[in-house]
């Protein structure tokens, strides 16, 4: 039915926001089945999950798995987290494309010294707050959203620390409208994102087949498998699968179903416009080049 991305800066109200729509959602006329995903649904500590870069993008493979499992033609599934990468809510757009449904971001506009202000008022309540040095580095991390692009579209925008956060808040409604809104053909004013198959097998022209781009990953999980196999569970530093690709780098054991699944989103995503990266592959030797950039960035020691 429907993905929903709030993102905003930590302790810009977020959560707060989330509840409230998925409230008002289910609610609503047609009654929605509204569900949240967010760090709490996985047990994580706000500090761990942002101590690191490596944590940090566990925590965005974990909700964007599930996010990948959840998304469905039946339900509205918000995702509650920082999202403050432009990469990231690019990746959960796409995740929204291929289920072929509608999306919409959701942004907590709060300044950050009232964010700052609130997270110390949290610590100074007992309630679990971040600590001082990853709160400052997230925010200066923080990307805007923008509503030119895609991924960022519709957007719609709270300011907390002017408006506060209501059930009745002008953005919250507009959400609700939107998100129930039956599609008129006519106006055209609600998106259904389309699945690309098509554009895919033309983006892959010279493989000419998804199942070409399947059996060039399938290699490289292959090669992994069985590097890992030789280094008996260690790091497997410098496989190479050919000449002029680049060599595989990973520096911790990875199941088969983790290599599946990370499988799964790359074939998904290298049929999408790229962002800002390389094209998408236009034969097997580039598919295998971007899988394992793709591989060594997700699994790799930085
Ligand atoms: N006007 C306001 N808008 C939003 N939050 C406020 C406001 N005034 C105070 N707060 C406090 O700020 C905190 C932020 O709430 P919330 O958990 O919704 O933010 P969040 O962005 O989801 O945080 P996190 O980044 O930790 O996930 C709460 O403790 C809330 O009581």
């Amino acid at each position: 039915m429907a993905l929903v991305v709030i993102c905003g800066q930590p302790c810009s109200g977020k959560s707060t926001a989330a509840l409230f729509l998925a409230e008002a959602l289910k609610e609503s006329e047609s009654k929605q089945t509204v569900r949240i995903i967010d760090e709490s649904s996985f047990h994580l500590d706000r500090n761990q999950s942002y101590a690191n870069m490596t944590a940090e993008k566990n925590l965005r493979g974990v909700l964007r798995s599930e996010v990948d499992r959840s998304v469905s033609k039946d339900n509205i599934i918000i995702v509650d987290s920082l999202n403050s990468i432009k990469g990231y809510r690019y990746e959960l757009w796409c995740l929204a494309r291929g289920a072929g449904i509608r999306y919409c971001v959701l942004y907590c506009d709060a300044e950050e010294t009232h964010c700052r202000k609130w997270n110390e008022e949290r610590r100074e309540k007992g309630e679990a707050a971040y600590d001082a040095e990853i709160f400052e580095d997230l925010v200066r991390r923080f990307e805007r959203p923008d509503r030119r692009n895609r991924w960022d579209s519709p957007l719609f925008e709270l300011w907390p620390h002017k408006d506060g956060i209501e059930k009745s808040s002008a953005a919250v409604l507009d959400a609700v409208s939107y998100l129930t809104k039956k599609v008129d053909s006519k106006t055209q004013d609600v998106k259904i994102l389309q699945p690309t198959i098509a554009t895919q097998s033309v983006r892959f022209s010279e493989a000419n087949s998804l199942y070409e781009l399947d059996r060039a990953t399938q290699e490289v999980t292959n090669a992994i498998v069985e590097a890992q196999s030789q280094a008996l569970g260690g790091p497997i530093n410098g496989v190479s699968l050919g000449q002029g690709l680049p060599t595989i780098n990973i520096s911790r054991s990875v199941g088969l179903p983790e290599l599946r699944r990370l499988r799964r989103t790359f074939i998904k995503l290298t049929g999408q416009t790229s962002l800002s990266g390389p094209p998408p592959p236009s034969d097997a030797d580039s598919a295998k080049r971007m899988f394992v950039d793709y591989l060594n960035r997700e699994l790799g020691a930085t």
